[in-house]
Order: C-alpha cells, then structure tokens, then sequence
C-alpha cells in the first residue's frame, strides 16, 4: 500500500459558478481557477498523484495549456485514475476535508463521494468527504476562498 497527500486553495470570486466534487452548489461566489477550480477534486488528484510519485496536477494539466480552459476536474480525475492503473494501481480508499466558512457542504456531501467514487471506479465506501469551518478565522473564515485537503491510499491490482 502506497499513501499521498494533496492540498488546494481557490479565491471565492463574483461571478463564477461553485463546483465543489463535482457539485455545482448555489451560492453567491464561486471559485476562481483556470479549470472548473473544483479545489476538492484537485486536492484529491494530487494526493493519488503523490501516491503513485507521478508529481501533481499542474504538471500533468499545466494552467498554462489552453486546452484546460474552464476543465471539468471530474474528467480530470478519470484521467489521473487511468495513469494510476497504467502503473499497476487501484484505488483504496480517499478521506477529504473541504475548509469553508460557507455554504454548508453536507447537504451535497453525499452526490461529491458518488461522483469521486464512479470517476475512480470504486465503491462509495471507499470514499469519504467531511467539511469543516475555521470559525471565522484566516482566509477560509473571511470567506476569501475555500481550501481542500485529501489523503489517499493506493494498492496494487
Ligand atoms: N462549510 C461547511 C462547514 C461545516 N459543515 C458541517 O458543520 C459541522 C460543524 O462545522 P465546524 O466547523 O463548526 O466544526 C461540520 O462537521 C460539518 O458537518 C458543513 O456542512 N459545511
Ligand atoms: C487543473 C488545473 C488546470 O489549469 O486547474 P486550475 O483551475 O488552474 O487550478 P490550480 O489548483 O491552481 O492548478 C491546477 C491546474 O493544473
């Protein structure tokens, strides 16, 4: 078994919509980002990615490509699943924390671990999201942006 970390932030903006694992959930701000800026699914591949030592997301989907304009990390997420298999790996289990003072994340907690299990090919219960607030504190209790941490574990197939 093989273990990764990943960790995103993104800027809370005026007119942007708020994707978050895969949700768009209403709220008056969303992320900014060159991709869909979904900071859950980002933080989520670069931990399989550490896990596998393939390096991180802006090296394999580089902000400067065009072609990522406005990408849907759902999409993205296939294509990091596909590189762990290449290399002899599935998924074993993923645990994330999305760091926001707001919106509330746990009427759509359930529909992100659905979505991230189908984009890994795993069952659901491999697959768990939490959300926290800061209390009001730093950037994420500003409402300046919003952060995602995620551990992964990976076994060989
Ligand atoms: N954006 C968020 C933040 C938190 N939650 C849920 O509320 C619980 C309490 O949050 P604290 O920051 O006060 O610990 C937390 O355990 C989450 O279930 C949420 O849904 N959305
Ligand atoms: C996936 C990418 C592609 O542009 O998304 P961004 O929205 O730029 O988000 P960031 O987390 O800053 O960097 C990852 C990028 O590779």
């Amino acid at each position: 078994m093989r273990v990764g970390l990943g960790y995103d932030v993104h800027r809370l903006v005026d007119g942007r919509k708020l994707i978050i694992g895969g949700v768009e959930i209403p709220f008056k701000k969303g992320l900014l980002g060159h991709s869909d800026a979904d900071v859950l699914l980002h933080a989520i591949k670069d931990a399989l990615l550490g896990a596998v030592a393939l390096g991180d997301i802006g090296k394999h989907f580089p902000d400067t490509d065009e072609s990522y304009k406005g990408a849907d990390s759902i999409k993205l997420l296939e294509e990091v699943e596909k590189l762990l298999r290449q290399k002899g790996y599935i998924v074993n289990n993923v645990d994330a924390t999305i760091i926001a003072e707001a919106p509330k994340m746990a009427p759509h907690i359930e529909k992100m671990r659905e979505n991230i299990a189908t984009a890994l090919s795993v069952s659901v219960h491999q697959i768990n999201v939490k959300a926290t607030t800061t209390e009001g504190l730093g950037f994420t209790g500003r409402g300046e942006g919003i952060a995602a941490q995620a551990i992964a574990a990976i076994v060989m197939k």
